[in-house]
């Protein structure tokens, strides 16, 4: 019998990967606010999709992420960020790709969603769209952190490794899921280049009969497994969420060598995390206990 969670969930991610020593604790901050402020939606009534919107603007804020401000460069020292949001009620779902100088690009996705066109738009069309629901354009530089810049001019392309990926996964108090991811994506990467993170089924997905879930890591790979939702359908066929998250990461292991981290939510409000990195940063508050709890 699965014993039905009581009071929502919502749990974060903050890219898989090896943090680097000097981020660990302002990651940790970071995931913290964030889980609280998506926490505080949930009990004040709100949805599992204004929770995972408000839990990733407040990393797409936050300097110490790759996201919104502070993500990575691409090959031209330009930011280009990537995002997706999905509601597990009824499967609608935005996204946006490879968009410059919009400054919480998760915002951006749900509009898309609401609009309720277009699942995905890229580049110009994304920016016109943004002008269109009255979503205001930051300057370039204003999304650039001294860090990322300092990276971009000294960083070596075979080296190159985006960590800091942001993501949520919530339950609400109606029993509805919705999942968001946002990313600058990978240093250096080639201008136009979208990733994971945009996808849905890819770096995002949610359907309340099966659950929700948010990646990070190597998107290339993560495309190709259409991670999200493999992990979903291991969740579909019996499996407990932490055995669903670690076969999906696993058969991406065996297939792709390449590294990434999950987080997963069933529709009873059960957690399931994986990952194949050093490291993945990840929080959350459940059974109305306000407390973040962290695991890595
Ligand atoms: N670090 C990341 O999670 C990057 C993201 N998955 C991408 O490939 O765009």
């Amino acid at each position: 019998m699965v014993v039905r969670s009581f009071g929502p969930v919502i749990v974060i991610h903050g890219g898989a990967g090896k943090i680097a020593p000097d981020l660990v604790e302002a990651r940790r901050a970071g995931i913290q606010a964030a889980a609280t402020h998506g926490w505080q939606v949930l009990t004040a009534g709100g949805s599992a999709v204004e929770a995972v919107e408000r839990a990733v603007r407040t990393l797409e804020d936050d300097p110490a992420f790759n996201a919104g401000r502070g993500a990575c460069l691409n090959r031209d020292g330009e930011i280009e960020l990537d995002a997706s949001i999905m509601d597990g009620r009824n499967l609608a779902a935005g996204a946006i790709g490879a968009v410059k100088r919009i400054a919480n690009p998760v915002t951006l996705a749900r509009a898309v969603m609401e609009a309720g066109g277009p699942v995905l738009l890229v580049g110009e069309g994304a920016r016109q769209f943004a002008a269109v629901v009255g979503i205001a354009e930051c300057g370039a530089d204003a999304l650039i952190t001294e860090r990322q810049r300092a990276r971009w001019a000294t960083l070596q392309e075979e080296n190159a490794v985006g960590v800091g990926t942001v993501g949520a996964v919530a339950l609400d108090r109606s029993g509805h899921l919705a999942a968001a991811t946002s990313t600058g994506g990978l240093p250096l990467k080639a201008p136009g280049r979208v990733g994971d993170s945009a996808l849905i089924g890819c770096g995002t997905y949610a359907d309340d009969q099966l659950g929700a879930v948010s990646c990070t890591g190597n998107g290339e790979a993560i495309i190709k497994l259409a991670l999200a939702k493999t992990a979903l359908e291991f969740l579909a066929v019996g499996e407990e969420p932490m055995t669903a998250a670690r076969r999906a990461v696993g058969e991406l292991t065996i297939r792709t060598g390449a590294g990434v981290g999950i987080i997963l939510l069933d529709r009873y409000g059960r957690i399931g995390t994986a990952r194949n990195t050093a490291q993945m940063a990840c929080a959350c508050i459940r059974n109305d206990n306000a407390d973040p709890e962290f695991f890595d």
